[in-house]
């Protein structure tokens, strides 16, 4: 059990706390994770899951309810959860912003002390499998995937945030003989909209929890195909001692939730995760009332990618097959870091092909995720089913594409798509360029004496820059190929899959069209939420406004 210790030393504070990464549990049948979990899978499975939005601390049901289905299981409800409408956006927005004083003037080793208490509660068995249950139906998530995002990531983010928080903390200005200089990590002013994707459990949970660590208050829109692990999520906080009114549980529509944040003069910092093209629309709205704002609102966004892999000859043939298989298909290719695009050189293509053939035929389980020999399972819902579909029709039928496995997509019982692996001889195809999010995998082979101009190529082919892949033995050309692409990414990996990162080992974030490259994970994703205040306090009293040259 952690708790935040500060100890006064001086003028500075400082901390002992160090947070360490949440170990990965491998639910082997049998095990005790697996049984509190399979009870947890068979609770959540049996009833009807009802989820009210949660205003100044109170649940509100409103009448306007939707629905949360099994991606898996279209047939099957989840659960029902309240949406708020306009009105209630506006009371949410009050309470935010009427409970942010309070909370901002908590003691912070108070305020830290919760979050490091929810990750302590994460961590133990009862809530995890809260955590991982919730994910796994919700968002379709294999055993594996959901314990590496709802419990592992979740966890680290609060624990490291802590840390984070801690060290800022121990900075302190030079104060001189005549003045003492302080430096305050104070909140913003009015309150922050932290809006999160489907994908990551462990994304909704950062972008609510980190501005309120800082002392924030926050209205919270999740996806509507995560609600359930982001309620859990949000009981847990509130089981940890969040004070009721800190985070606004405000499930709703993008559009009105967009619209109310906006229009508010308190709107202080948006905090988004998801496609590009909407953190474009809330950019353009919040300039469309930029002269109505008390401060300027912070825009921190994470986007879209097109991450690559970039086979050099040199690369281990093996490795470079399974990376790709994890990276391209784990979650069904629905991960932003997800490689959909692989540069391979013509003298390993054949061998490439086969392995990834082989491995796609034979040993790829597709099917529900709560079977433990499930490699990946159906992709979240009707619209995104439709649209990879849409993009697999084209590749079937455009002459420069041809698809070499998979294609089927059925959406009898789940929206299940086959991991597709496509072959293009057009290297700026929309295969290429274009954000598919889900299993679909386009290879251009290059010619192995055109290596120079492939790297000019992945430069210029997509606006995204969010992950991207070396994989490469030799290191001469490691070192110009890093060069040639240095912007062409946020988290570069190298001879290693483009998923996978972890907080406070690789802080993650895009470049280019793939958002603001705030790095969440990393040490300083959290003074994005703060608006420092510097004093300085004057000890003697002041004896001439003359200066000694004057003299
Ligand atoms: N870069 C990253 O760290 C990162 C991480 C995860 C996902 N993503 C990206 O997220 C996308 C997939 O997630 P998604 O399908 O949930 O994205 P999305 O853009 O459809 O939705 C994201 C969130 O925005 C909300 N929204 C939609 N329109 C809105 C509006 N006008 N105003 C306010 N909110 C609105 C949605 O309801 C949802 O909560 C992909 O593009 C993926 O690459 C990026
Ligand atoms: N942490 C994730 C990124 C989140 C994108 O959806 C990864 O690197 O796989």
């Amino acid at each position: 059990m952690y708790r935040l210790q500060f100890r006064r030393c001086a003028s500075t504070f400082s901390t002992r706390y160090t947070a360490k990464n949440e170990p990965i549990l491998e639910y082997r049948r049998g095990g005790k994770e697996v049984k509190q979990l399979e009870e947890t899978l068979n609770e959540y499975k049996s009833k009807l899951n009802r989820i009210p939005c949660i205003v100044d601390g109170k649940e509100v049901w409103t009448n306007s309810v939707q629905r949360q289905l099994l991606p898996f299981d279209h047939q099957h409800v989840l659960a029902e959860y309240c949406l708020a409408d306009p009105v209630l956006l506006e009371r949410a927005i009050e309470s935010g912003v009427k409970n942010r004083s309070r909370w901002e003037q908590m003691p912070v080793e108070e305020r830290a002390n919760i979050f490091l208490k929810a990750a302590d509660l994460g961590s133990d068995l009862k809530w995890r499998s809260r955590l991982l249950a919730s994910t796994m139906l919700g968002q379709g998530k294999t055993i594996f995937q959901a314990e590496i995002d709802a419990a592992c990531e979740v966890i680290d983010f609060w624990r490291f945030n802590v840390q984070y928080l801690a060290s800022a903390l121990a900075y302190s200005p030079i104060s001189t003989r005549d003045s003492e200089n302080t430096y305050i990590q104070r909140g913003l002013e009015g309150f922050v909209a932290a809006v999160s994707p489907f994908n990551f459990t462990a994304i909704g949970a950062n972008l609510a929890s980190s501005p309120a660590l800082m002392g924030n208050t926050v209205l919270w829109k999740s996806a509507s195909t995560a609600i359930l692990s982001n309620y859990v999520v949000y009981k847990l906080l509130e089981e940890a001692g969040l004070p009721p009114g800190v985070i606004q549980f405000v499930p709703s529509k993008g559009g009105d939730f967009g619209r109310a944040i906006t229009r508010s003069p308190h709107l202080a910092a948006i905090t988004f995760t998801g496609s590009t093209d909407t953190f474009m629309t809330l950019w353009k709205w919040v300039a469309d009332n930029i002269g109505n704002y008390r401060t300027f609102p912070r825009m921190i966004g994470e986007c879209g990618g097109k991450n690559f892999h970039l086979i050099h000859s040199s690369a281990d043939p093996t490795t470079i097959v399974y990376a790709t298989i994890r990276s391209a298909f784990e979650y069904s290719g629905q991960k932003c870091s997800a490689c959909s695009r692989v540069y391979l050189p013509r003298s390993m293509s054949k061998t490439f092909f086969a392995h990834m053939k082989s491995i796609m035929m034979n040993e790829l389980k597709i099917g529900s995720p709560l079977q433990h020999e499930t490699f990946t399972s159906a992709v979240i819902d009707r619209a995104s089913f439709d649209n990879i579909r849409n993009y697999i029709e084209y590749a079937r039928s455009s002459p420069t594409t041809k698809i070499l496995v998979g294609g089927q997509c059925d959406d009898s019982v789940g929206f299940y798509v086959q991991p597709t692996l496509i072959e293009t001889t057009d290297p700026k195809d929309k295969l290429m360029c274009e954000e598919i999010f889900g299993p679909v995998l386009t290879v251009y082979v290059y010619e192995d004496d055109k290596y120079d101009e492939t790297l000019e190529l992945i430069d210029q082919t997509s606006n995204y820059a969010l992950t991207g892949s070396i994989f490469c033995k030799d290191e001469n050309v490691l070192k110009k190929t890093r060069a040639r692409l240095m912007q062409a990414m946020g988290n570069l990996y190298i001879n290693d899959k483009s998923t996978g990162a972890v907080v406070n080992q690789q802080p993650f974030g895009g470049a280019r069209l793939s958002g603001t490259n705030d790095k969440a994970g990393g040490p300083h994703y959290i003074f994005r939420f703060s608006s420092p205040l510097a004093v300085k306090n004057m000890k003697e009293p002041l004896k001439t406004f003359k200066h000694a040259s004057m003299e």
